[in-house]
């Protein structure tokens, strides 16, 4: 079986933050198809990533982890949907409108976190997606994103 290559490393001339390969700083997330809809990426928190207790992972870096999972699916969800391959033609941008998160449960810092998320409805101009952020075998975090078509020079 040939190995999928992470959306990430598709996107091109990316820096952000959390998920640009370009950004030699950053969190370099990596996102994969698990389904049609779906999109998985597993993080290894670092011991700077902490909240106060230092057991436990930042709420802001939670953020950040669902934001970039969730935008960079709405990104490649958008080149498949022009039936075309991720980062072949021009670019297709999506940016974050909306991010509504729900920390129902702490998530350890000393233990890998999985992202699970679905897009659960799309237009032209947007996609609403559902993220969870799961550690330890239970949902700690789960969120409503919007993801805003924008224009390639965005
Ligand atoms: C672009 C936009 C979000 C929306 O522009 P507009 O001209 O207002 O949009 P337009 O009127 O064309 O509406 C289209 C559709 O969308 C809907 N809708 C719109 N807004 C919202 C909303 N807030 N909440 C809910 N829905 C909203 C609106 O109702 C309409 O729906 P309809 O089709 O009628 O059903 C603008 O406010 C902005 O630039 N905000 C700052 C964004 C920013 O800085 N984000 C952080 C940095 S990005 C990042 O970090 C991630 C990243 C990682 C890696 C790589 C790339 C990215």
């Amino acid at each position: 079986m040939t190995e999928q290559k992470a959306i990430q490393d598709q996107i091109p001339g990316n820096h952000c933050f959390g998920c640009g390969p370009d950004n030699d700083r950053g969190l370099r997330i990596k996102s994969y198809w698990s389904d049609d809809d779906r999109t998985h990426c597993d993080f290894t928190p670092q011991p700077h990533h902490s909240a106060g207790p230092v057991q436990y992972l930042n709420g802001g870096i939670i953020a950040t982890v669902i934001d970039c999972h969730t935008i960079c699916t709405a990104i490649a969800d958008g080149y498949l949907q022009a039936g075309r391959p991720v980062g072949s033609g021009g670019k297709i941008w999506y940016a974050t409108g909306k991010l509504e998160v729900n920390y129902q449960a702490p998530a350890a810092i000393d233990k890998p976190v999985t992202l699970e998320a679905r897009i659960v409805e799309r237009s032209e101009k947007k996609t609403l997606l559902h993220c969870d952020l799961i550690s330890g075998g239970r949902v700690c975090a789960s969120a409503e994103v919007v993801a805003v078509r924008v224009p390639d020079n965005w």
